[in-house]
């Protein structure tokens, strides 16, 4: 039996990193997906061909079905953790940790970019081989298992990236709970450095500041808490779009202008978010852990000046649309 399945990326629309200490957050499913495929292995090992996966000092190569690392095994075993807790949790819960299983990753998604890839690529692997295990599992607990893959890799995460993975669409979440918003069509420009972050060293670089200047770091997170908040009424009021997306603007401004004082803004991100307002946008800032990756700007009626913008400041735009579906099984071969 051959399994495969996908779930996508995601945006962080306000509330990045505050969410982590249980302050509210807003994120989307995107549409760039990560596809895996999972079957047995006589072996009882797990093996993981991961092909297109690019770290920065990592190469993974293939032949008919072994994989070469170009580096050394650490860094290779480290890349692949997410996906290898993946399985071994899914395993476990199915009391199948005799069983091998082999998978296999493709993805559209940019990796360290603040999309979600991790837990996209944690909720495909789960997906794929909880249905090949036979365990029957519904999108909200699968989005808490990828939560569990996120905290055994990454030592915290608030599981906001691996249930709006699982479960698509447009949410508010706060610690492990969430609520659909009503589902719309943002006019949004993502920019991408092109450069990658790890979230396990933003979040712990971000830890580490707080322990340090508890008193500064705090009511920043309590003021990010709060332009979620803001954010959540406005999106569901029923105020004219045009002011709608003007106050919803200042908000994303608020946020990066707080993101950048927690430190995980670049100078790249900076420049793609000042591109990006000169050109129009009402609002832009940080979506993700930072560190590089991206950012999104909200840009009624001017997406292609703000594109424009962002190629000329030395990034690649990204049109994309929220995704309604998350997890989906896409193919189930007996
Ligand atoms: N296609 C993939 N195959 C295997 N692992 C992946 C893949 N995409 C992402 N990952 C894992 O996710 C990590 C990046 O996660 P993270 O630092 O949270 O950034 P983001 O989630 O913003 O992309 C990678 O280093 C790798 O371990
Ligand atoms: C920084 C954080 O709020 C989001 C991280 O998103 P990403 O891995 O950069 O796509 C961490 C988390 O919510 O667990
Ligand atoms: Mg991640």
């Amino acid at each position: 039996m051959r399994v495969l399945a996908s779930a996508p990326a995601k945006i962080i629309l306000f509330g990045e990193h505050s969410v982590v200490y249980g302050k509210p957050a807003i994120a989307a499913a995107i549409n760039l997906r990560t596809y895996v495929w999972a079957e047995f292995n006589e072996k009882g090992a797990i093996k993981i061909e991961a092909k297109d996966i690019r770290v920065p000092g990592l190469t993974v190569s293939f032949s008919e079905d072994e994989i070469y690392f170009e580096s050394d095994y650490g860094k290779a075993a480290e890349v692949l953790s997410y996906v290898r807790q993946a399985i071994e949790l899914v395993r476990e819960e199915a009391d199948r940790r005799d069983r091998g299983i082999t998978v296999s990753i493709t993805s559209q998604i940019p990796v360290g970019a603040g999309l979600g890839s991790s837990a996209a690529v944690a909720v495909a692997t789960i997906g794929a081989v909880s249905k090949l295990l036979g365990l029957e599992l519904t999108r909200e607990e699968i989005g808490k298992l990828g939560h569990r893959v996120e905290l055994l890799v990454q030592g915290a995460s608030s599981g906001i990236d691996p249930t709006v993975s699982a479960i698509g669409g447009f949410i508010h979440y706060e610690k492990g709970k969430f609520e659909h918003l009503p589902f719309m069509e943002l006019p949004i420009v993502v920019g991408y450095t092109g450069s990658s972050g790890s979230t396990k060293e933003l979040v712990a670089m971000v830890r580490k500041t707080k322990e340090e200047i508890p008193e500064i770091i705090e009511p920043i997170l309590l003021s990010m808490g709060k332009v979620v908040e803001k954010a959540r009424e406005i999106l569901l009021s029923d105020l004219d779009e045009e002011v709608r997306f003007e106050r919803l603007g200042k908000l994303m401004n608020i946020n990066h202008g707080l993101l950048d004082a927690l430190g995980v803004s670049t100078k790249k991100l900076s420049e793609l978010v000042y591109a990006a307002r000169t050109a129009g946008a009402l609002g832009a800032k940080i979506t993700g852990a930072g560190g590089g990756g991206c950012m999104y700007a909200l840009a009624p009626g001017r997406q292609r000046e703000v594109a424009t913008a962002i190629t000329i400041a030395g990034g690649t735009p990204m049109i994309t649309e929220i995704s309604r579906e998350g997890l989906r099984i896409e193919e189930v071969i007996p």
